[in-house]
């Protein structure tokens, strides 16, 4: 069985599927390295050779969690690394190596699903939008505060934000004006996400105009799919790009 991670920077997605298959036989997302070998231990029956990972997160980081994965589980890892060229999409970066590997995977994923111009969005800790021509040219894209930043970042700086999980979750149930201090910071901030996803849709327009796809991924994509009838919810794009730059023969 492979076991298949995403590092990013609040959580680890991670998922085991069966060799030479498709099929996710157990999956996870987990906020700490212990977590992810706990939660492995923990689920039945799985017989792990190979891991295929991809980080965000420092070296050092990332070479920590490969080290407990082989001691824990004896597997084989093949990390995602940066390329210039691949799977005919050319990275659009100055510095290749500077685009962020969870980006470009998902652009990878994109391009391959869409097979013509595309918009990928991803709401994680950052939120990114991502644009790729027909011709898989990655022209850039934009990087600003997800959803967790944005919150944190009004509870640390002012005195007299403060809500708990439960009135968040309740929050985002509706839209309207806010009545509460929680209704108003976590609907605010999700129209705040809505209107950067409207804003990247209308600059791929004004490139392609009707002729593109648009996809949505990251742990908080629902909150902005209504604003995008016409996007693909995909919330394992990062894995569909992992494959491709990990083969495992
Ligand atoms: N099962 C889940 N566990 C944790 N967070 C989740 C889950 N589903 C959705 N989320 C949301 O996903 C967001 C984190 O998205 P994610 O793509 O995992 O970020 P990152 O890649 O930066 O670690 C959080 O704001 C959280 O509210
Ligand atoms: C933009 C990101 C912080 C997004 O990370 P995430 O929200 O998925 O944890 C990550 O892709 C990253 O660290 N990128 C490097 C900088 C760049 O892409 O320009
Ligand atoms: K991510």
């Amino acid at each position: 069985m492979i076991l298949e991670l995403d590092c990013g920077n609040s959580f680890i997605k991670w998922r085991v599927l069966e060799a030479g298959s498709v099929s996710v036989v157990a999956e996870g997302v987990v906020g700490s390295n212990i977590a992810l070998i706990e939660s492995l231990l923990a689920a039945p029956a799985l017989l792990l050779t190979r891991c295929r990972l991809v980080s965000v997160r420092a070296l050092e980081e990332t070479n920590k969690l490969i080290e407990a994965l082989v001691e824990a589980f004896d597997v084989t890892v093949c990390c995602a690394t940066s390329a210039v060229e691949m799977a005919g999409v050319r990275n659009g970066y100055e510095d290749f190596e500077r685009l962020g590997l969870d980006r470009w995977l998902a652009i990878l994923g994109g391009y391959k699903l869409a097979s013509g111009a595309c918009l990928v969005l991803d709401f994680g800790t950052a939120a990114t939008a991502d644009f790729v021509t027909a011709d898989g040219e990655h022209l850039g894209g934009f990087i600003c505060p997800g959803m967790p930043l944005m919150r944190n970042q009004l509870r640390t700086h002012t005195r007299k934000i403060r809500y708990d999980d439960a009135a968040a979750g309740r929050a985002l149930e509706r839209v309207l004006p806010g009545r509460t201090t929680a209704e108003a910071v976590e609907r605010g901030c999700m129209l705040m996400l809505r209107g950067f996803v409207l804003t990247q849709v209308e600059l791929a327009r004004s490139y392609w105009g009707d002729d593109f796809m648009v996809f949505l991924t990251g742990g908080d994509a629902d909150l902005v799919s209504d604003a995008v009838p016409q996007a693909r919810l995909v919330p394992d794009l990062v894995f569909v790009g992992l494959a491709m730059a990990c083969p495992l023969s």
